[in-house]
């Protein structure tokens, strides 16, 4: 990936290679059993922005400054598409949100039952941990390195992280009342997966412990952002684009920031977050920050 394309292409072409990379890890000749493989490739391979890969390639780019530091990153852009698809998988359950669609697609467990969908997810989330130290026996990322980011990984997915965080969301439900509350479940729920991506991306560019720190609160901002947006998006979004139903939050009793703030103040403090994690990009003084800035920046006027 040499040229420079618009944003859009540029998430295209990182879609596409980890699109590649996503078939090759799943082994062909894999003894388990059939129908595990089907549920999790049916996810897996059901589309999605593939935005983490994405953040993840384009933060080492960032550091590296050549997209040359992409190939040794492809195995960890896979491993957290694996996360976060098998969080979407459990996201739908009838024990949580029971969602029908996903992806474009009826939901993983509308299509291979409850027990399956589980122990899809289980399989996927399992793989991911798999994957990483594979990168570095292969050579492509040093073990220093790939010990630091499965010790970031188990954080920032686990209990500490997004399991925490879609806790804390079923707890609160309804009973939720102040802002600090929602960007607490926000900011575990979604914004740590993100936080996971664009410093394990800084980890394999060789970014130093100052340039990881800018870079979590670059994911911090617009994982925040990019879940306040989802919320927006669940009220005024167009079902066809995003895949999946709209109107789900109300119909669940959620409360989002919408609900709290009003879809204006909504927009506006997407708008701020984005400002201020582009500014942690800008203070860290990558070599070429521009993809970075172009994502935060495409994030706010998404419409799926
Ligand atoms: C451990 C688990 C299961 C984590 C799920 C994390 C997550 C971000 C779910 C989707 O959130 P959402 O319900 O706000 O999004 P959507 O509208 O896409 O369902
Ligand atoms: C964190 C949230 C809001 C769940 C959906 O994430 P994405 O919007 O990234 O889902 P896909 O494109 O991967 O399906």
């Amino acid at each position: 990936m040499n040229e420079r394309v618009a944003i859009k292409g540029y998430l295209t072409q990182c879609a596409e290679l980890t699109e590649t990379a996503l078939k090759r890890s799943i082994p062909a000749v894999w003894d388990v059993p059939e129908r595990l493989r089907e549920a999790m490739l049916y996810s897996l391979e059901a589309g999605g922005k593939r935005l983490r890969p994405a953040l993840i390639l384009s933060a080492a780019e960032a550091v590296f400054g050549k997209t040359s530091a992409f190939n040794a990153a492809l195995p960890v852009a896979c491993a957290v598409e694996f996360i976060h698809t098998y969080s979407l998988i459990h996201d739908d359950l009838p024990a949580m949100d029971n969602d029908d669609f996903r992806r474009g697609k009826p939901t993983n467990h509308k299509v291979f039952g409850e027990a399956m969908a589980i122990l899809a997810g289980d399989a996927l989330l399992t793989h991911a941990f798999h994957l990483i130290p594979q990168a570095a026996r292969q050579g492509g990322i040093s073990a220093e390195v790939a010990l630091a980011i499965v010790e970031d990984l188990a954080r920032l997915a686990g209990a500490p992280g997004m399991v925490g965080g879609q806790v804390a969301d079923m707890l609160g439900e309804q009973g939720i009342t102040s802002i600090s509350e929602l960007e607490y479940i926000h900011l575990h729920k979604t914004s740590d997966l993100i936080v996971f991506s664009v410093t394990a991306g800084g980890r394999i560019g060789g970014a130093t412990q100052k340039q990881i720190e800018l870079l979590a609160r670059f994911g911090r901002n617009i994982g925040l952002a990019f879940q306040i947006q989802d919320d927006i998006l669940d009220l005024i979004g167009d079902e066809q684009k995003l895949g999946k139903k709209t109107n789900s939050d109300v119909q669940q009793n959620k409360v989002t920031y919408p609900y709290l703030i009003g879809l204006e103040e909504s927009k506006a403090q997407v708008e701020r977050l984005t400002q201020e994690a582009k500014s942690a990009v800008l203070e860290a003084g990558f070599q070429d920050p521009l993809r970075l800035l172009e994502i935060a920046d495409y994030l706010v006027q998404r419409d799926h």
